[in-house]
């Protein structure tokens, strides 16, 4: 097109001309030399045409380009979806299930691969996509849904087109990077990969599209019952990113509690779900807060899990001690987090400890204050249900866990000799005798979950050998609460501080904590402990207060805004402020 529109304009203007030259013997072989100006006017006059033709002809195709695009857009739907978004990840899987598009040539290398930089990938997004060879016939029924390969393909950059809904879609796939100040005042500068898809089709179709995307998010739903979808913030602490676990869900009879405790867990979850208008119409906002807390391994984060595979639900686990994320991001995090969800902050106690300081004018870090506002919040969103664990609930600032923030709280005591019975017919069934045995031979309440575990793990298959050697496991028992000394942590649960007969009810309603605080005694043995029981009598009393007024909980929010808890002997001090309300 550029060239007949030159030829046409050259034959207008006129073809530049040269003189002929004949040689004449008798006057030499230059008859009359030309000046230079002479010789190179026809050459500029060539140039000057083709560079007009050139921006001529650059002017008039991106005219009618964008006329055409215009037009397009008149008569063509388009929908875009950018990696940001949460269906993203399912997307890709779903267009790998679309037979025209497994047919394709033009792919990309798909891995999930620990170090997926190695096959230029995105690698904020390693997906992997669904072995169709391995699915039944009805692919969105099929068990086997979240079955992934390690190593893939999925769509290359560029067009591609396939049939849905009787339709013909044009896809376009691209990648582009963003070179990005993180922070202000920061030089630090990243790359940031995003990936869009566009997609195509002729007419008036936004219904059509509707019904497209609730295929994929059917799917999604589907995957998250099949496989535990958890999410983690990205390394900016901006976006959720899905983990690609492809493991199948854990239920609740995989954690062995005290007795009847899951049950009770599991109803209260449902319940909450199923209650979303009876909320609205007391007007509570509609969310539930719980915490769990109690010695390390046994197993707070294996019932969240579970609770999770239960509802079908995804995890986002909140990393609270993630130096990139501050107020505003954490507000921003939990407003994108998929609906419903479960929101999981883990080791809530730590958060405010033992942090990196940061420079002067980098607006960096949860605040307490920004914490208990991020969590009032979440109120505004749909069906949330967020779990706090800790190991130290002593350290808990009652604002944290007061009711309203926090509706349930379920203490994870070592394990009793139901639970070392229960736990060694998991691992070795069909021998109740010998786990009867077994669990005679461990002092009750002394150990954790995780720890007679590990024991089991020692001895797979050889369930007579495992009871035979008991002993190792008291050994490992007394390494363990010799590592507590030393570190000086004091990790021992709330039965442990009190009177070792006593016996102390799981905590799974506010009723239950009171008594709780009832079966608490003191210990006769050192002044020490007697501390202890009292300060966290004092706690438990205190996470009962509720804040009755605005005045009130300004007040507390004034308290922890002026100072954040760095350690145990500032939180002490809080909490004595706190009771002054
Ligand atoms: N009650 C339990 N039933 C079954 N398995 C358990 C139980 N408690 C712990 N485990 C096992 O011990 C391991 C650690 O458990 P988990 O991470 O849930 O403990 P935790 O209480 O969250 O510990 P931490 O406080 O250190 O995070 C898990 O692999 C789990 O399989």
């Amino acid at each position: 097109m550029i060239t007949i529109f030159l030829a046409l304009l050259v034959s207008v203007v006129g073809e530049p001309t040269y003189e002929e030259t004949s040689i004449d013997p008798s006057q030499g072989i230059f008859p009359h030399e030309k000046s230079a100006l002479e010789t190179m006017l026809p050459i500029i006059k060539t140039g000057v045409i083709f560079a007009l033709g050139g921006y001529l002809s650059a002017y008039v195709t991106r005219k009618v380009r964008e006329k055409w695009d215009q037009l397009r857009r008149k008569f063509v739907t388009r929908v875009i979806v950018k990696s940001k978004n949460l269906i993203y990840p399912t997307l890709i899987e779903w267009l790998s299930l679309q037979p025209e598009l497994q047919n394709t040539n033009n792919i990309r290398l798909i891995t999930n691969l620990v170090n997926e930089n190695d096959f230029f990938l995105n690698e904020q997004n390693p997906y992997s996509i669904v072995n169709k060879s391995e699915l039944g016939d009805n692919l969105y029924d099929s068990e086997d849904l979240g079955k992934l390969e390690r190593v893939t393909f999925a769509l290359g950059d560029g067009n591609h087109s396939f049939h849905w809904g009787g339709k013909k879609i044009k896809l376009h796939y691209s990648r582009s990077s963003e070179t990005t100040q993180r922070r202000q005042n920061s030089r630090r500068v990243e790359q940031i990969q995003h990936e869009r898809i566009q997609f195509e089709v002729w007419g008036e179709h936004k219904d059509f599209f509707k019904k497209m995307f609730q295929e994929v998010a059917n799917l999604q739903e589907k995957m998250e019952q099949q496989s535990s979808t958890i999410y983690l913030m990205d390394q900016y602490a901006d976006t959720w990113e899905k983990e690609n676990t492809n493991t199948k869900p854990i239920k609740m009879d995989f954690v062995i509690l005290k007795d009847g405790q899951s049950e009770k867990l599991l109803k209260d979850c449902r319940d909450f779900l199923e209650r979303k208008e009876t909320y609205e119409n007391l007007g509570i906002p509609f969310r539930r807060g719980y915490l769990f807390y109690g010695y390390p391994g046994c197993g707070k984060t294996t019932t969240v899990r579970a609770l999770a595979g239960e509802l079908g639900l995804p995890i986002c686990i909140m990393s609270l001690s993630n130096n990139e994320l501050n107020d505003d991001g954490l507000c921003t995090l939990l407003k994108r987090a998929p609906r419903p969800c479960i929101i999981l902050f883990e080791d809530i106690d730590s958060c405010f400890v033992q942090r990196k300081p940061t420079k002067e004018g980098e607006n960096k870090r949860v605040t307490f204050s920004g914490l208990l506002n991020a969590l009032d919040g979440i109120g505004s969103q749909e069906g949330r249900m967020f779990f706090m664990t800790t190991n130290h609930v002593e350290r808990l600032s009652p604002a944290l866990v007061r009711a309203g923030r926090v509706d349930l709280k379920v203490e994870f005591n070592k394990a009793n000799r139901d639970q070392v019975e229960r736990l060694f017919l998991k691992f070795f069934q069909g021998h109740p005798k010998l786990a009867k045995q077994f669990a005679e031979k461990i002092p009750e309440d002394k150990m954790s979950m995780a720890l007679i575990q590990q024991h089991f793990m020692n001895y797979f298959e050889k369930p007579g050998k495992c009871l035979e050697n008991y002993n190792e496991l008291l050994l490992e028992l007394e390494k363990a609460e010799q590592i507590d000394k030393n570190a000086g942590i004091d990790t021992k649960s709330l039965k442990d501080k009190t009177n070792s007969t006593t016996s102390v009810t799981t905590t799974i309603s506010k009723d239950a904590v009171n008594n709780n605080n009832s079966n608490i005694h003191k210990n006769e043995n050192s002044e020490k402990n007697n501390k202890e029981i009292e300060k966290t009598k004092e706690n438990f009393n205190k996470m009962e207060i509720e804040i009755e007024n605005e005045k009130e909980i300004e007040n507390t929010k004034e308290i922890e805004n002026e100072k954040e808890i760095e350690n145990p002997k500032e939180i002490k001090n809080t909490m004595t402020k706190n009771k002054q309300i």
